[in-house]
């Protein structure tokens, strides 16, 4: 029989009304030849119940080999039920006759498995430098149960410590503090480094990458770590990143973290950005050359505050860490570079959600287009788009409109952070504090116009289209216009002055409005814009995903190379999917799309090989 899910996480096995980890202590060695990570959980437990039988966590791919209490010296008998489920993992039960005191400690020695959804292994062939192997994590959603057992729901949140042995020419980081690098008391060719993470976090926000990486500092409390081969480059891309951390502290308070670092990742990490604590992991298709692309930067700063302190109590209400996390991120860049920019990066989120609500509901997945989705039997990874962003974000842009402007509900965001903070949340504790921080009768009026049942459990867009204010964006729009009324046969009229001047963001709202065009652009139109503009020669990421959907579009024959190229350059989800969607879309290059994904899901991150095998419609 199937074991049951948590009646308060359709995500998690762990029994949360009955007892709670407070704390985990790691104790582990990467072992790069066999691909497995060997060790210790130690988790300390706090009762909610008197009579507390069992321990129930989630386990995913893991060998568990032996359970203890520290305390009493006995071992602990346990079962490990559901072994097969793909989408939740297994359900760790461990038995505890013994155990009477409020608080207690297991220890369980285990492995994981080559195959841990969590962690990406690189061989030094995958690498930038070639040297020595790789290892990186991405345990949000609920990954967390493939790299120790754990109650792996974002409504417990536990403090931690760590010690990790690995080969001394690699450098091991986590989501915390790191204190010494130590020589292994019995091999001096292995180091053992030491963390510290003394904020309550969620599992989802433990993290750990070891390389072979540099740092450099830029800022006070910041450095940036990669390969060498990035490092320097990524110390100039992120120079804004103080900046950035004293604007989101002037909005929402103080920043409980100590450090923050960040991370460049290889080019398979699957997303722009995770917000691991003290260490934010980004992709380098952020490294523009020119910081154009920072605002993922500002993104993952804000996750400091809306997700890390204040947290989605399950996946079901993500919406409330990545919605909050869009509108401040919107806000630093607002007072970095004026209200023109947050209204232009408004628009292009708006213009996104409406491809991924047209996207998915054409899929047949029009339940994922809530902001509050149902997840009973669904794998979050399954569900995630940018849909909470993007709807999240209207819907607070919505709130701010109605209830006064930015200083009114500023003021209401900060008071938001510091009712919530070291806590998990749902839309209705969310929905509550609104009203009780906006408790006028004439404010009730107003939130009582709010349709809150079609916002939280809608299809589709949201009940409220926002206008915003589009001048910034206006020279790539007038050129748009003039691409798509311009007769086929009369093209020397345009020239590569035309976008010169352009900052980047103007070029990609000139795209998306090209790839917008009703009826479509011609494909010699699309043809000519190479000739005049060269985008095939664009690096910024952000263009070239535009560019190259466009060249889908109009289904140009030539441009598929420079789309495998782009797929196989880099492997972020957001730019991966909706190509090999476009490329499986159009029958003649449905061939070459899947074989190019057989050649490479070898080399791509375990979760992007296997949301593209769904979208290719492959077996996984
Ligand atoms: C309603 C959705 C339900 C559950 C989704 C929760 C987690 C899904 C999982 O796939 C993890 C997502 C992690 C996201 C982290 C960072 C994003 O900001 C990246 C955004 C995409 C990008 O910029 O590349
Ligand atoms: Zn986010």
């Amino acid at each position: 029989m199937a074991a049951a899910l948590s009646p308060t996480d359709p995500s998690s096995y762990s029994e949360t009304a009955k007892c709670q980890v407070t704390s985990l202590h790691w104790d582990v060695a990467i072992d790069f030849s066999t691909q497995t990570i060997v060790g210790y959980v130690d988790l300390s437990v706090e009762k909610k119940v008197e009579n507390l039988e069992d321990l129930v966590l989630d386990v995913r791919d893991i060998t568990v080999e032996k359970v203890t209490l520290p305390g009493s010296g006995k071992d602990c008998q346990f079962e490990i039920t559901n072994p097969q489920n793909v989408t939740f993992g297994s359900k760790l039960t461990i038995k505890l006759d013994s155990v009477i005191e409020k608080s207690f400690t297991v220890s369980i020695k285990y492995r994981t498995s080559p195959s841990a959804s969590a962690l990406q292994w690189l061989r030094p062939e995958q690498t930038a430098g070639k040297r020595h192997p790789y290892l990186f994590s991405q345990c949000e959603a609920i990954h967390a149960r493939s790299l120790f057992p754990c109650q792996d729901t974002p409504s417990v949140k536990f403090t931690y410590t760590a010690k990790v042995r690995a080969p001394r020419e690699i450098t091991v980081l986590m989501s915390a503090v790191r204190g010494g690098a130590e020589p292994a008391s019995d091999d001096s060719s292995d180091l053992v480094t030491t963390f510290t993470m003394s904020v309550p976090v969620p599992s989802y926000l433990v993290a750990i990458v070891a390389g072979d990486l540099e740092s450099r500092k830029i800022g006070p409390r910041s450095k940036v770590w990669s390969e060498k081969e990035f490092v320097d480059a990524a110390a100039l891309e992120f120079a804004e990143t103080e900046t950035m951390l004293q604007t989101a502290e002037q909005l929402m308070g103080p920043y409980v973290w100590g450090i923050y670092d960040l991370l460049v990742l290889p080019p398979s990490f699957p997303l722009g950005g995770m917000e691991n604590p003290c260490l934010t992991f980004v992709t380098p298709t952020i490294l523009a050359g020119d910081r154009s692309l920072a605002d993922v930067i500002a993104h993952e700063i804000c996750h400091s505050w809306t997700g890390n302190l204040v947290t989605n109590k399950t996946f079901e209400h993500f919406w409330l860490n990545e919605g909050h996390t869009v509108f401040f991120e919107r806000m630093i860049l607002q007072r970095m570079h004026g209200e023109l920019h947050r209204q232009l990066h408004a628009h292009e989120g708006f213009l996104d959600l409406q491809t991924m609500v047209d996207t998915l509901t054409k899929a047949g997945n029009a339940p994922y287009t809530r902001l509050v989705p149902d997840l009973k039997g669904v794998d979050p990874d399954d569900a995630f788009s940018i849909v909470p962003y993007e709807k999240g974000f209207s819907l607070l842009y919505h709130l701010q409109t109605i209830l006064g402007g930015p200083a009114v509900f500023e003021a209401f965001l900060r008071a938001y952070v510091e009712n919530f903070k070291y806590k998990s949340i749902t839309t209705e504790d969310w929905k509550q504090f609104l009203y009780t921080y906006f408790s006028s009768e004439e404010d009730h009026k107003k939130l009582d116009t709010v349709d809150w049942e079609t916002w939280f459990h809608g299809l589709g867009m949201p009940p409220y289209q926002p206008n915003y204010d589009l001048r910034l964006a206006e020279p790539g729009r007038v050129l748009s216009k003039r691409w798509i009324e311009q007769p086929d046969d009369d093209l020397n009229v345009f020239s590569p002055g035309d976008i010169n001047n352009l900052p980047s963001i103007v070029i990609r709202e000139f795209l998306s409005q090209l790839i917008l065009a009703e009826p479509p652009l011609s494909q010699a139109k699309v043809k000519h814009l190479e000739k005049v503009y060269n985008f095939n020669k664009v690096r910024n990421s952000e263009i070239r995903f535009r560019w190259l959907r466009l060249c889908l579009l109009v289904k140009w024959e030539d441009a598929i190379p420079h789309v495998l190229d782009f797929l196989n350059d880099q492997g972020r989800m957001k730019f991966v999917r909706p190509l090999y969607r476009d490329l499986y879309a159009w029958e003649e290059a449905r061939p070459k799309g899947v074989a190019n994904f057989l050649e490479h899901r070898q080399e791509m991150h375990n979760t992007t090989a296997g949301l593209v095998a769904k979208d290719l419609k492959l077996e996984v």
